[in-house]
């Protein structure tokens, strides 16, 4: 108990303002220290477990915690600490691993994204997911990003369509390096630009919510800071959910944190507040490099 102190709210917190300061989980044997829960949340983590191995082996442990309107949110932690896992529940893209089972709820805008009625095709439109290697279609640069509002029917129009790719394009920061090449293929694009297009392709479908598994792990600096100043700009209109090992990341771009250990969510609080004033003993021993 002596580890748990109280959170104090910091300016960043501005936009989302703490409901409750420390959480107790179920088996009230582990406290997640910080702010999990925030007023208006977009999504809402509740006392989510997952299992892989069909039960043999749980990766998360009673996770509570609650997703903003236009936030980022870091998620960060040793490796193996569950932190993919939890992300990839968000848009269920666990529903795809045999033998993983996910318990507890998870409601994006107050509906219970694993309700027998929530449509997949559909969560995965208002849940976007960026991967950390740069996946374009091989298709053209185009074609990448109409294939999905074509599939979900938001757009038919060829007008419509040139539009929505200037647009979506222009967002992701590489329409003046790829205006006059739309028809060629987007493996031809460097690194860097493959994964502007992924996120371009992410925006076209108008999503509440971006996922990003650490989306600049396999580019160089340069790429790595344009991707950077990008999210920054995509919080102006998106939530966005990501998983980094970079912790010089995490305070770049990031407006609250989220730390695992183990499964376990030990602390979330604002961003500044987790890096220079971490509550936890393992927060701080994970930040200060003797962990991980
Ligand atoms: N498909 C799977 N089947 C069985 N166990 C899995 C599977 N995927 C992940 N795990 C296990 O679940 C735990 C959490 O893994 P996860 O990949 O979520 O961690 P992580 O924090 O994202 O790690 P990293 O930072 O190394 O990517 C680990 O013990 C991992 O071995």
């Amino acid at each position: 108990m002596s580890e748990i102190i109280r959170a104090m709210p910091s300016p960043i917190m501005a936009k989302v303002k703490p409901k409750s300061s420390v959480h107790h989980r179920t088996d009230e044997s582990r406290l997640t220290v910080g702010v999990p829960f925030i007023e208006n949340p977009r999504m809402a983590v509740r006392d989510v477990n997952v299992f892989y191995d069909n039960g043999v082996k749980q990766a998360i442990n009673h996770v509570s915690l609650d997703i903003g309107e236009r936030e980022v949110l870091a998620m960060i932690g040793p490796s193996g600490c569950g932190k993919s896992t939890l992300l990839r529940c968000l848009n269920r893209m666990n529903d795809t691993v045999d033998g993983c089972r996910v318990t507890g709820s998870i409601t994006l805008d107050g509906k219970d994204i694993y309700s027998k009625e929530q449509e997949i095709v559909e969560l995965r439109s208002q849940v976007g997911m960026v991967f950390q290697r740069p996946n374009p279609f091989p298709k053209s640069i185009r074609d990448n990003i109409t294939y999905g509002p074509k599939l979900h029917g938001l757009v038919e129009a060829r007008a419509d369509l040139d539009l929505l790719v200037e647009q979506s394009l222009t967002k992701a920061g590489l329409w003046n390096e790829v205006k006059d090449r739309l028809d060629t293929p987007a493996t031809g694009l460097s690194g860097g630009q493959q994964q502007r297009l992924c996120i371009a392709r992410t925006i076209a479908i108008s999503p509440e919510v971006i996922l990003m598994d650490e989306p600049c792990s396999a580019l160089d600096p340069i790429a790595t800071e344009v991707i950077e100043e990008l999210i920054y700009d995509l919080k102006q209109q998106f939530s966005i959910v990501m998983v980094t090992h970079s912790m010089q990341q995490a305070l770049r771009v990031s407006d609250r944190t989220a730390y695992f250990h183990l499964g376990d969510l030990i602390e979330v609080n604002s961003t500044q507040e987790v890096f220079h004033n971490p509550k936890h003993r393992l927060t701080t021993d994970y930040i200060s490099g003797r962990f991980g």
